[in-house]
């Protein structure tokens, strides 16, 4: 695994690394101030390692919204992907009309394949902007299926916990999203899961919209082949309309040549004898 933060593609391309991956995902990781955001993301980078250095963490943030940006290689269920995460800090009361006018937010709601919802089970408030940041997602994306993970974290802090695990699960339930309980210090494994965990809801949203696109190629297909068919079976009826017409009004106009009719010839021989 690669730790690294910047422009991920300054670097595919400096290091021709683009081949390397099967798969690529777009992350955002969603919380209001201090849930730890960039903590999970520099573990899941950096590996269990970088644990011990998380308080002197070496990333430059953009100052509207301390928005760091990380970019990570994994091997998912044997699949190799590149993976793009973009952290996103937003007041505790989000102003809607706000967040639909701000270019930063709208973009990387809107391109983003899958959220990670942060908030810290020592904070309230934290918790509480959740619904809102949630209720954002869904508005900027017009859609409610999107993979989501939702996660209580900084759950070392034993006895002070001001949110419990109840809380946070039925929370997770309402919105639809799968949930975890973290801890950057205590157990970095689990961050692997997290990841993992959205990874492979993106990967379903994927198959089905793949699923869906093949049934409606082969649904226009069929529409295809079944008006081609009965255009032919109107052409052909049509032409068959025209020569029994045809044959009808040589008949009424007494046509008696002797190619087209048998008893005249009779006649004729008949005469002729
Ligand atoms: N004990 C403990 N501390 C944590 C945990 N996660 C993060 N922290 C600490 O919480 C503080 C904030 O962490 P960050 O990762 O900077 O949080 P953030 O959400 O990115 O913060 P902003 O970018 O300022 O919004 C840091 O001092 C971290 O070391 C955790 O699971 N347990």
């Amino acid at each position: 695994m690669t730790l690294w933060c910047g422009s991920a593609r300054e670097r595919l391309h400096s290091e021709g690394d683009s081949s390397v991956y099967e798969e690529e995902y777009k992350i955002v990781v969603l919380g209001s101030k201090d849930v730890g955001k960039t903590a999970i993301c520099q573990v899941y980078v950096g590996g269990r390692e970088d644990v011990k250095h998380i308080d002197r963490l070496g990333v430059q943030k953009n100052t509207k919204f301390r928005k760091a940006e990380f970019c990570t290689w994994d091997q998912v269920d044997g699949v190799s992907c590149c993976l793009r995460l973009s952290e996103l800090h937003l007041p505790l009361q989000v102003n809607p009309q706000r967040a639909h006018d701000d270019p930063i937010i709208k973009s990387l709601t809107q391109r983003a394949d899958g959220f990670l919802l942060i908030y810290s089970v020592m904070d309230m408030d934290s918790f509480w902007a959740t619904t809102g940041y949630y209720d954002l997602i869904i508005e900027l994306r017009g859609h409610a299926e999107t993979p989501l993970v939702y996660i209580a974290n900084k759950t070392d802090y034993d006895g002070g916990q001001v949110v419990t695990s109840t809380k946070g699960r039925d929370a997770a339930f309402d919105l639809g999203a799968s949930f975890y309980e973290t801890s950057v210090k205590c157990d970095p494994e689990r961050i692997k899961f997290v990841f993992h965990d959205v990874i492979r809801q993106v990967r379903s949203v994927r198959n089905q919209a793949k699923l869906q696109e093949q049934s409606c190629t082969r649904m226009r297909g069929l529409i295809c082949r079944l008006s081609l068919r009965s255009k032919r079976k109107r052409s052909q009826s049509r032409t068959r309309q025209k020569s029994s017409s045809s044959e009808q009004s040589k008949e009424l106009s007494g046509d008696h040549s002797p190619e087209n009719s048998t008893e005249l010839s009779t006649d004729q021989l008949v005469f002729k004898s």
